[in-house]
């Protein structure tokens, strides 16, 4: 079964979405303002011949020419970091301030770790989770890379991590960028489909779930927890976060999303969500030429 056929009904223009899941994805550079300017960055990869074209929605991040081999000087000392557009979306909603107390509870490689120690300023403390201990190593050589020193690691299922880490004290902000089913990642890797099936979204489901009940009691009350994933499922995305939003105390927010989406589903597969599942984002990839991808952006304690 293609998956994409069940989102006929939701989407706006599904020839256009069909023929972007079909074109492979653009080359983004985020630059690691720890380590440079995006002024900086663009001379030096000009030094080497390698054109930069701005995207102007963020600050930071540079269209590379897609042969580009991914070792150059810049990218070697820690000035860039490869990551997709949508994939610096979450910690752009997020926005934590230096000397925030942030959890990153799926951190691993670190794309958005190292993203929000650098909206940090590198001040505060960072506590990147993730379960799969190959996948730390990538986070622990991505921070060093790009010189993040706020950052604390723990191997661990999130689903158990403290609930009070700092002596009774919590969070003041989460990120929830959970595993899932990868519908969004076609663009990148036309194998993404291979595994699916609907157990596998209703399994997942389940974990996510957990992941972000636990996010969402990890931090304190006027703090926020970002819920993320790059699929289209809505039993990944509407779904959970309507879950949370009966069980655990928080509300979504409306969120000021920099490039074009549509709002979160309200209804789907005959079950009905939250009214407030409006203020979520769904980016699908015809509208700004990205991956796909779902944004969530909840306020604790209310
Ligand atoms: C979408 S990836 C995270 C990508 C990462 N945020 C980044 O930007 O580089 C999801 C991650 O969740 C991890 N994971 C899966 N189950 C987990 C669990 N129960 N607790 C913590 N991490 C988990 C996976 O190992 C994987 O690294």
């Amino acid at each position: 079964m293609d998956p994409l056929d069940r989102y006929e009904s939701v989407i706006d223009d599904v020839p256009a979405f069909r023929a972007a899941c079909e074109r492979p994805l653009p080359t983004v550079v985020r630059v690691n303002t720890l380590r440079a300017t995006r002024s900086a960055a663009e001379r030096e990869l000009a030094e080497s011949d390698i054109a930069t074209e701005r995207v102007d929605w963020h600050p930071d991040l540079l269209r590379l020419p897609d042969d580009q081999p991914g070792a150059n000087w810049p990218y070697v000392h820690g000035w860039l970091h490869g990551q997709e557009e949508v994939s610096a979306l979450p910690a752009t909603v997020l926005d934590p301030s230096p000397g925030d107390r942030v959890w990153d509870a799926c951190a691993a490689p670190g794309s958005k770790t190292t993203q929000l120690a650098a909206l940090m300023d590198d001040r505060g403390l960072l506590v990147g989770t993730d379960a799969n201990l190959g996948r730390i190593s990538a986070l622990r050589s991505n921070a060093e890379r790009l010189g993040v020193t706020n950052l604390a690691i723990t191997h661990e299922d999130a689903r158990t991590h403290s609930l009070a880490p700092f002596g009774g004290d919590s969070y003041d902000h989460a990120l929830v960028d959970v595993p899932c089913s990868c519908e969004g990642t076609v663009r990148k890797n036309p194998d993404a489909f291979e595994e699916w099936s609907l157990d596998r979204v209703r399994s997942i489901a389940g974990v996510q779930k957990g992941i972000l009940s636990r996010a969402i009691q990890a931090t304190r009350p006027g703090g926020t927890v970002v819920y993320s994933t790059c699929t289209f499922a809505p039993e990944e995305n509407e779904r959970v976060v309507d879950h949370v939003v009966e069980t655990e105390t928080c509300r979504p927010v409306a969120i000021d999303l920099p490039l074009d989406g549509t709002d979160g589903l309200t209804a789907w597969d005959g079950e009905d969500f939250d009214d407030r599942l409006t203020r979520t984002r769904r980016v699908y990839p015809h509208h700004n030429d990205t991956g796909g991808f779902f944004v969530a952006k909840l306020a604790v304690g209310e």
